[in-house]
C-alpha cells in the first residue's frame, strides 16, 4: 500500500490520534490514564476492547517509528543482547525483589534491597538500573529503587517473609512471576542451545530443551519427575494466570454454549488446573464439566485450585477432576463439547492428529470440538490475516500482536517442537482426524469450532 503521506508522518499521526482516543476514553470514565510510576491496580478499562485496539495501534506505530528512525546498527545493539532482559527479570523474580519493595513507595537503597534478598548490592544495582532504564522499576534517586506499574505485577501473593520461609508455595497465585520463572529458567536454559539445535542437532533430538537438559522425555514427562515438582507447579500457576489474562469473553463467547441441552457434558482436555472451566462453569452452571490432565497436575495443583476457587463446584458434581493421558482412548464418550486451550500449539502435527483422533473416536455425531489457540499471522498482507491496519503498519500489527504470537511460537519450538498455526493449518489437522472446521472467532486467542464428520 502506498500513500502520499511519509511513513514517519503517518506513524506519528497514528500515535497522536491514538493517544487522543485513549485520553478521551479515560476522561469519560472519570479516571486518569495510569501512571507508569505507580504500582499497578486494576482499572475500569483494562479489558475494554476498543481501548485494547487503540493501544495496539499506538504500540505498533511507536515500535515501527523507532525501527525507522534508529540507525540499523543501534537496533542490532538493542536486539542482540536482549537475553539480559530475561536474565534480569529472572533474577529479580527469583530472589523476590518486587516483594521486598512492596510496601516501600519511596523505594529502598540497593544496599538494603541486596541485604534483604541476599544478592551483592553492587551487582544488583546494575541489574535494577538496566531494568529501570527499560521502565521496569523506578530509580528514584541514585541507587534507590522503587516498584513501578510494570515491576509491581511481579509481586507474589505471599508476604516477603513467607516467601523466604517456604519456597514450595512461592508461585501459588503469582501469575506474572510464575510466567517469568518458567520462561527465564527452563525457557532460557533451553534457549542457550537454540542455535546449536537448529544448525547441528541430529534429527532425533526434538528440541533445544532436549539438548539442554539431556533428556528424551517431553517437557510434560520431565515435569512429572519428582525433582521438577516446583517447576511443574510454577508452570501450572503461570497457565492459571493465563486464564485471568485472557478476557473471559474469549471462552464464554467463543462458542454458542447456550445451544447445548441442560446437563450437557463439557470436557476440558489437558485443562491444567481448569481455569477456563472455572470461567465457563460460572457463566453456564447448568452443564457438567470434566477437567482432564496428567496425574501430578490433577492430584496436585488442580485440587488445590478448586478448593480455593470454588470447592462446591467439585463437591456438588458440577466439575469432575479426572486424570487422563490424551494419548490414550478418551474415557468421556459422547460429550457435547471437547475443548482444549493452548494444547495444540504444544505439539507437532502428527502428535496433534493423534490427540484429535482420540477425541473423534469418543465423540457423538453431534459433539463439537473447540480449540482455543493463537492464530499465526504473516507479517505481510494476507487475505486470511487481520483486517488491513493503517498505513504503514505491518499486517500482523508488529510488536503488540504478531510480536507476541511469534515469540510464543519460538518458545514452542524451543521446548516442545510445537508451533502456532494459521487457520488453514488448523483446518488441515481437523481434516486428518475426522473434524471439520465450521467457524473461527478471532481474538487474543481464537476459538476454532469443529464438528464431527
Ligand atoms: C500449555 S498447558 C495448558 C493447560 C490448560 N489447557 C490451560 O490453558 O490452562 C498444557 C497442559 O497439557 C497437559 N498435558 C501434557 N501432556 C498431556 C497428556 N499426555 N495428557 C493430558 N494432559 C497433558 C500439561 O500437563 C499441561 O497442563
Amino acid at each position: 500500500m502506498s500513500s502520499s503521506i511519509s511513513p514517519l508522518a503517518a506513524l506519528a499521526s497514528i500515535i497522536t490520534s491514538g493517544v487522543h482516543t485513549l485520553e478521551s476514553a479515560y476522561s469519560e470514565h472519570g479516571v486518569p490514564f495510569p501512571s507508569l510510576d505507580e504500582p499497578y491496580s486494576a482499572g475500569p478499562l483494562d479489558n475494554d476492547a476498543a481501548v485494547t485496539a487503540t493501544t495496539h495501534l499506538i504500540i505498533a506505530a511507536a515500535h515501527q517509528l523507532i525501527a525507522t528512525i534508529r540507525t540499523p546498527i543501534a537496533t542490532i545493539h538493542d536486539y542482540a543482547p536482549s537475553m539480559y532482559m530475561s536474565s534480569s527479570l529472572g533474577l529479580i523474580t527469583d530472589v523476590n525483589v518486587p516483594d521486598a519493595l512492596k510496601d516501600e513507595p519511596a523505594g529502598l537503597h540497593v544496599d538494603v534491597i541486596g541485604a534483604k534478598v541476599n544478592v551483592d548490592s553492587g551487582k544488583l544495582a546494575r541489574v535494577l538500573r538496566y531494568l529501570a532504564t527499560r521502565h521496569v522499576f523506578r530509580e528514584v534517586t541514585p541507587n534507590v529503587f522503587a516498584n513501578n506499574r510494570i515491576s509491581s505485577v511481579l509481586i507474589k501473593s505471599r508476604s516477603f517473609e513467607q516467601l523466604k520461609a517456604d519456597k514450595s508455595t512461592k508461585y501459588d497465585g503469582a501469575i506474572a512471576a510464575a510466567l517469568v520463572g518458567h520462561q527465564t529458567d527452563e525457557g532460557q536454559i533451553s534457549n542457550s542451545f537454540f542455535i546449536e539445535h537448529l544448525r547441528d542437532a541430529p534429527k532425533d533430538v526434538e528440541t533445544p530443551f532436549h539438548l539442554a537438559f539431556k533428556t528424551k522425555a517431553t517437557l510434560w514427562e520431565w515435569y512429572e519427575e519428582p525433582i521438577n515438582r516446583l517447576r511443574r507447579q510454577r508452570f501450572a500457576n503461570a497457565m492459571a494466570g493465563d486464564g485471568e489474562r485472557f478476557p473471559a469473553t474469549i471462552f464464554t463467547g467463543g462458542f454458542n454454549w447456550n445451544t447445548l441441552d441442560a446437563e450437557s457434558v463439557i470436557v476440558d482436555v489437558g485443562g491444567g488446573v481448569g481455569s477456563v472451566t472455572l470461567t465457563l462453569a460460572k457463566a453456564f452452571p447448568q452443564y457438567k464439566y470434566v477437567v482432564q490432565d496428567l496425574p501430578e497436575v490433577i492430584d496436585g495443583q488442580a485440587r488445590t485450585y478448586w478448593e480455593g476457587q470454588s470447592p462446591q463446584s467439585v463437591s456438588d458434581g458440577t466439575v469432575t477432576l479426572q486424570t487422563h493421558n490424551f494419548f490414550e482412548p478418551q474415557p468421556v464418550k459422547d460429550a457435547a463439547v471437547y475443548f482444549m486451550r493452548m494444547i495444540m500449539h504444544n505439539w507437532p502435527d502428527a502428535t496433534s492428529i493423534t490427540i484429535l483422533k482420540h477425541l473423534r473416536a469418543a465423540a457423538a455425531p453431534s459433539s463439537k470440538l473447540v480449540i482455543f489457540d493463537m492464530l499465526m499471522l504473516h507479517a505481510c498482507p494476507d487475505p486470511a490475516g487481520l483486517p488491513p491496519p493503517p498505513y504503514p503498519l505491518l499486517a500482523n500489527l508488529g510488536l503488540p500482536v504478531g510480536g507476541f504470537i511469534t515469540a510464543i511460537d519460538l518458545h514452542m519450538l524451543n521446548l516442545l517442537n510445537g508451533q502456532e498455526r494459521t487457520v488453514s493449518q488448523f483446518a488441515a489437522l481437523g481434516e486428518a482426524s475426522g473434524w471439520k472446521l465450521e467457524g473461527v472467532k478471532p481474538g487474543a486467542l481464537a476459538a476454532l469450532v469443529f464438528s464431527a464428520v
